[in-house]
């Protein structure tokens, strides 16, 4: 048996039906199941019932099913997820069935490794209104068998995707619920763009579950602007079933003219499927973003060399720029970021100038270089992402604690400056920062190329290092640093 989690836990539960059969061991109810009711009525924040799993270990070990349901159901959540899993998840069908018969007006989906259409039979026979297939675990023809099976007896299929080849597996079935994971159930890695990328490639009429890693408010509304029509929150919501409501208000938002993730999710990451095996992901050219620019002239050479993000300082620096220069742009090929420095604890103090200019899509997202809290930066502004000083390996836990897809890394100077710097993040802690990996702090043409090779970042940042003169750029650093990158990962 090869060696993944998932694996393991496909096997076991092969094992397990072998043995016991589908309703492995369990009592099912005599009566008939109630009919089916709809699973995907707004908002639609499904929450889940689950005492542990393998990445998180215990959640809530000994929660009871029925009175987690009554927290969900006394705000307004009108879908439930339980696992039933037994060995890894700690769940149980009667976990369901109890479920169900306390709350016969909730929908509730049955979350487990279902493997045969006998799977799908005993979930119905239970109470489940939904199931949950995962494309991972299926071939096909299985998948395409156990979802007509579910569609047959009333139910609706969530068809769980993590991949651009399991998106294309199911595409001939254009499942009218699908789920993407944003956790890797092979590794556990979790990475926000990958729902926001596959999104991208899933054009059939369907709606859209955005799984895993959602906590607060602003997890839901990365997923509501992002093309998404629900979303699945297991951990965050056995904790804090108070989270809800934030929740299903970031659910709100309206998919809008936002292209900031979507954008950095589709050139990043997985190749698409057809020339995936030509190309290791690992080898793709890291996005170049080029800080620092107050020059018209620098911007439209930035961009026509191939950047793909532009910075511009909004902060003290000698590199601030002017808010009429940015909206006088016009479009640019390359993404254009504004650049923030706010005081903790005082409230909104983002420029208006600059919300302006995100508001109008003159910037697509902003970036928090300040002393930021992780809750300080989405009520300020939306899409962004927050740049983190290191300084000690102490600053390492920093990167965790925020809530965008992605952290930023710069150097802690010893002059306290918050960015722009021209100093280097100490190469342990680079090591140490995790991944997929922004990188800022010093880089120049001449340490980019190994940089590039030793850390193999997602993006690489520049400011100061292509200075002819604080805040002017010299256009030959500029297409040096971007043919440096190039030729790194050629
Ligand atoms: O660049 C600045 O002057 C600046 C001032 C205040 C806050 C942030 C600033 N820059 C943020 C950036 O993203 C820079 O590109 C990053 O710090 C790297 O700079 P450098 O070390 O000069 O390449």
């Amino acid at each position: 048996m090869s060696g993944t989690i998932l694996d393991r836990i496909v096997a076991d539960r092969r094992a397990r039906i072998d043995r016991l059969g589908h309703a492995q061991g369990e009592t099912l109810p005599e009566a008939g199941p109630p009919v089916p009711v709809p699973f995907d009525r707004d908002p639609f924040v499904i929450c889940e019932i689950k005492r542990r799993s393998p990445s998180r270990g215990a959640i809530s070990a000994a929660a009871d099913p029925v009175l987690q349901a009554a927290k969900y159901v006394s705000r307004g959540v009108q879908s439930i997820s339980v696992l039933t899993e037994p060995e890894y998840f700690g769940g149980s069908l009667q976990d369901l069935i109890r479920v169900k018969q306390q709350y016969p007006q909730v929908a509730v989906l049955r979350k487990d490794f279902l493997l045969d259409v006998e799977d799908i039979e005993v979930s119905r026979q239970a109470g489940a209104d939904a199931v949950l297939l995962i494309a991972a675990i299926l071939a096909p023809q299985q998948l395409a068998r156990m979802h007509a099976r579910a569609l047959e007896l009333g139910m609706q299929a969530l068809v769980e995707l993590h991949s651009r080849d399991e998106l294309e597996a199911v595409r001939a079935l254009q499942p009218a619920l699908v789920g993407v994971n944003s956790r890797d159930l092979r590794s556990f890695t979790m990475d926000a763009l990958v729902p926001l990328r596959l999104r991208a490639y899933g054009d059939w009429q369907a709606r859209w579950v955005f799984e895993s890693g959602v906590f607060e408010e602003e997890h839901a509304a990365l997923a509501a602007e992002y093309g998404f029509d629900g979303v699945l929150v297991g951990e965050a919501v056995m904790h804090r079933p108070q989270r809800i409501t934030g929740i299903q208000q970031g659910l709100q938002r309206q998919p809008g003219d936002q292209v900031f993730w979507s954008r950095i999710a589709a050139d990043t990451g997985e190749m698409p499927a057809a020339a995936a095996p030509e190309r290791e992901a690992s080898s793709r050219r890291p996005l170049i973003k080029i800080c620092g620019l107050t020059w018209q002239e620098d911007v439209r050479l930035a961009d026509q060399a191939g950047a793909d993000l532009l910075g511009f300082v909004f902060a003290d620096s000698p590199r601030r720029a002017d808010p009429a220069m940015v909206a006088r742009l016009g479009a640019t090929r390359a993404l254009k970021v504004g650049v923030v420095v706010t005081s903790p604890g005082q409230g909104k103090t983002v420029p208006d100038q600059v919300l302006q200019l995100l508001q109008d899509g003159h910037l697509d997202a902003l970036q928090f270089s300040g002393d930021e809290a992780p809750d300080e930066c989405y009520p300020q502004a939306f899409p962004y992402y927050k740049a983190v000083r290191l300084g000690s390996e102490d600053d390492l836990e920093l990167i965790r604690r925020y809530r965008c897809p992605r952290v930023l890394i710069d150097a802690r100077a010893p002059g306290g400056e918050y960015g722009g710097s021209g100093h280097r993040i100490p190469a342990e802690l680079v090591a140490a920062a995790g991944r997929p990996l922004w990188l800022a702090g010093g880089l120049n043409p001449e340490n980019v190329a190994a940089a590039v090779r030793e850390f193999r970042p997602e993006l690489v940042d520049v400011s100061s290092g292509l200075e002819s003169h604080p805040g002017k750029k010299d256009p030959r650093k500029i297409r040096d640093f971007i043919q440096e990158v190039i030729n790194e990962t050629a």
